[in-house]
């Protein structure tokens, strides 16, 4: 067997106390070297907190806490030199430029060429000429965002990075993301919606109130959802054809049109249809926003989390 390479995020039995309020609960949590990662859950479940605790900008009150193998207690500004980092709670108050900016923030992490800040902003649509205090929230989670990957880091720590941002170039930066995991460097984002992060990233964990309740791998979770598809024949089909084959239910055939949802692999489905003579095969993307978070909240409801 090979010895697992060390994770780049490694989290044992994390709790956060704010005063009397505790926060996260003995949170387990792993992130392998060059993987993109999705931290999901609702507003206040503790991923900002979580995400705060890896960069030493709050100090955690009990459990275990590595990134990129030291610890956030003793190491933060090695950690932080180290890390791409975009806070979810930005504030940019600088009469400068983003220009100026961005060009400072690349001095202290040891120099970034302006065409390299000049190539993000150009991606992101991002007017660096501007003071970043007059900037719209959306220009400058841009500027977050510019910074955060400006030094091809090689961990990318983002929270809720596509919140402000408009769907082209939410699509953008997913590319860029795409490019850092292609460059085998690692990412671990935080979103409350599945959707932002299920095209790019290779596994997810939810964490709810505090409580890490589900790590998914999203081939796996592609693998298993269910898809509606729906046939039309060159002339009518008989419904019992179709009725028990393995992955279908919800079906209705009318007439010449079989409408249906498949669950797992729709190889069944495709070779009884194809016995036929197929006019249009449609299958829709699977939701697989419902699976996940059906999954979760079942977890949970037969969990310890009340
Ligand atoms: N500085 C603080 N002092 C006291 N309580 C806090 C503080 N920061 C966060 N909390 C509490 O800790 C819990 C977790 O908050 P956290 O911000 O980590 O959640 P989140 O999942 O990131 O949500 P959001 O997306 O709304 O920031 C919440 O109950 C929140 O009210």
């Amino acid at each position: 067997m090979h010895a697992a390479p060390d994770p780049v995020i490694d989290i044992r039995g994390l709790t956060k106390d704010y005063g009397a309020h505790r926060a996260l609960f003995g949170l387990d949590l792993s992130v392998r070297a060059g993987e993109v990662f999705g931290f999901l859950g609702p507003n206040g479940a503790g991923k900002s907190t979580t995400i705060r605790v890896l960069l030493d900008l709050v100090r955690r009150s009990g459990g275990e806490v590595r990134v990129l193998g030291l610890d956030p207690r003793t190491d933060g500004v090695a950690i932080r030199r180290r890390v791409g980092y975009l806070p979810g709670d930005l504030v940019l108050t600088s009469r400068r430029t983003a220009r100026d900016l961005l060009a400072y923030l690349g001095d202290l992490r040891g120099g970034v060429p302006a065409a390299r800040i000049a190539e993000l902003a150009e991606r992101l649509d991002l007017d660096l000429s501007r003071p970043v205090r007059s900037l719209s929230k959306g220009n400058r989670q841009k500027v977050g965002l510019v910074q955060a990957f400006m030094h091809r880091p090689e961990l990318l720590v983002l929270d809720e990075p596509t919140s402000g941002l408009d769907p082209l170039l939410q699509r953008e930066f997913l590319e860029m993301v795409q490019e850092v995991r292609a460059e085998g460097r690692t990412v671990f984002m935080s979103s409350h919606v599945l959707s932002e992060v299920q095209d790019v990233a290779d596994r997810a964990a939810v964490v709810r109130r505090g409580r890490l309740v589900a790590v998914e791998d999203m081939d796996a979770l592609r693998r298993r959802a269910a898809r509606r598809v729906r046939v039309r024949f060159a002339a009518p089909v008989a419904a019992a054809e179709f009725a028990s084959l393995a992955g279908v239910r919800d079906l209705h055939v009318d007439g010449d049109t079989v409408r249906c949802v498949v669950e797992g692999s729709p190889d069944a489905l495709v070779k009884q249809a194809a016995r036929h003579t197929v006019l249009e095969f449609d299958s829709a993307e699977p939701d697989l926003e419902d699976l996940f978070f059906t999954y979760y909240t079942d977890r949970e409801e037969s969990g310890d989390a009340a």
